[in-house]
């Protein structure tokens, strides 16, 4: 592997004896992982791999991206050593928690389990693009409690004041923990970008922490082995901010941060360290913090919720019921132009900010009836829906591409489709046919 100019003697100097283990470790190969969803009944899997030490629903291997498990979101794909990530923040259900820097949803999805379905996520990516496969994974992932922003840390924090228990700082980094996975992103390194990193890291750690509850906690993690992003980011943010380092149990081969690398301050030993050469996982860097104080969390104005017309309960009630057991309140109900969300309890008041999905997508009002969205296949469980057609894996893979299919028995109406009992799409059968409802766009 050739390195960008600089990055070697740069980690030579730094590593001493360690550095031939260190670069020794670009020749293998990269490690991959995934995760089972808790969401999700345990049922048979497809996928199955030895366990990662420090994530209690993680194993290694290759996940099939077309697979039913992966389709179905009972597994999700994700690098060993980003499954650190959420393990160390450990949110537990009814918390309000902040994804700052979301996309495309690895640890979002992962927090998402540890909350069980109690409690506030606000998933937000700054990208517009990259939120969009942050709302898709949610939807695949089955996630009920989450809603998705489109903004800048700043626009948030200035509406979102001390809202959140538990904050995610994943922070957009020079990347060099993935270069065994990703070679290509070598050619973006330069130490110019080692510090523009840095910097946008001390801004965005700022706004979080305006949004973090007194006595809440913050979780910052990066995929660099670059100091300054990594322990002088925590030594900085531990001296400038209200924070306090807390420290970090390690499995499995990782490490403690290195106090050498911020200038031998001994506080940041608490931060973590996953290095390639010393565990089965690519390079990462956990820090937690608390915020000075102890208050509870604002909750703001709350979201609130829209007010359907008679004829639009009428069809929603039609619709809906015709299809599944699970029901919404009505103060839960939200209406973005034809597009009815559940959002989830205690939403705040979202004004000014770009909301891609106040909750899970229920359906959309079209004339006279309401049709019921694809998030539910995912969302709910099997059992509580009326109808469920279980297809064989060549019809499975037709649906998929967006064909018709043919079914023994006759029937109209919407139905849930499983393969293997696991929930993968809505279809509208008459008779014997179910008219194709799998999403343009999740086409294969
Ligand atoms: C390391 S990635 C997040 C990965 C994600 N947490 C996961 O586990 O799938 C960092 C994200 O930060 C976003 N980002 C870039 N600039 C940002 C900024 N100034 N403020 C907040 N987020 C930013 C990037 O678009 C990117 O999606």
């Amino acid at each position: 592997m050739t390195f960008p100019d600089g990055f070697e003697e740069k980690y030579r100097a730094l590593l001493g004896n360690e550095a031939d283990a260190f670069f020794a470790s670009f020749a293998q190969p990269a490690q991959s992982g995934f995760r089972v969803s808790p969401l999700r009944p345990p049922l048979a899997m497809n996928e199955n791999g030895p366990a990662i030490p420090w994530s209690p629903t993680g194993e290694y291997g290759k996940v099939d991206g077309n697979g039913i498990d992966h389709v179905s979101g009972y597994v999700y794909s994700q690098e060993p050593s980003a499954q650190f990530v959420a393990a160390v923040c450990a949110a537990t259900p009814g918390q309000r928690v902040l994804d700052l820097c979301a996309a495309p949803g690895g640890k979002t999805t992962q927090l998402a389990g540890q909350l069980q379905g109690a409690g506030l996520l606000v998933a937000n990516e700054i990208n517009a693009g990259r939120a969009k496969i942050l709302a898709s994974n949610l939807e695949r992932f089955g996630v009920q409690n989450a809603v998705v922003t489109n903004n800048a840390p700043a626009e948030l924090a200035a509406q979102l004041p001390e809202s959140f228990d538990l904050i995610l700082v994943d922070a957009p980094c020079s990347g060099e923990g993935m270069f065994r996975k990703d070679p290509d992103a070598m050619q973006y390194w330069s130490p110019d970008l080692v510090a523009q990193c840095a910097t946008r890291q001390r801004e965005i750690v700022t706004e979080a922490v305006k949004m973090l509850r007194p006595g809440g906690t913050l979780v910052y993690s990066t995929c660099t082995f670059a100091p300054e992003e990594d322990e002088q980011l925590a030594f900085w943010a531990a001296q400038t901010l209200p924070l306090t380092l807390q420290p970090i149990v390690k499995v499995g081969g990782i490490q403690d941060g290195r106090a050498a690398f911020a200038g031998g301050d001994e506080a940041v030993l608490a931060t973590a360290r996953l290095w390639p050469h010393a565990l089965a996982g690519e390079g990462h860097f956990v820090a937690k913090f608390i915020k000075d104080g102890d208050a509870p969390a604002q909750s703001g104005k709350r979201l609130a919720a829209s007010k359907l017309t008679a004829p639009q309960q009428q069809d929603l009630r039609a619709g809906l019921t015709a299809l599944t057991d699970a029901t919404w309140p009505q103060s839960r109900l939200v209406l973005r132009r034809d597009q009815l969300f559940a959002m989830p309890e205690a939403t705040p008041q979202l004004a000014g900010l770009h909301v891609v999905r106040p909750g899970l997508h229920l359906g959309t009002f079209k004339i006279h009836r309401f049709e019921p969205s694809h998030s539910l296949a995912t969302a709910l469980s099997p059992a509580s829906f009326h109808q469920v057609i279980e297809v064989t894996e060549a019809d499975y893979a037709r649906y998929r591409h967006g064909e018709t299919l043919t079914v023994p028995t006759s029937g109209r109406g919407w139905v849930l489709l499983t393969h293997q009992g696991k929930g993968f799409a809505l279809g509208k059968q008459v008779d014997h046919v179910i008219k194709n409802a799998y999403p343009k766009g999740l086409r294969v």
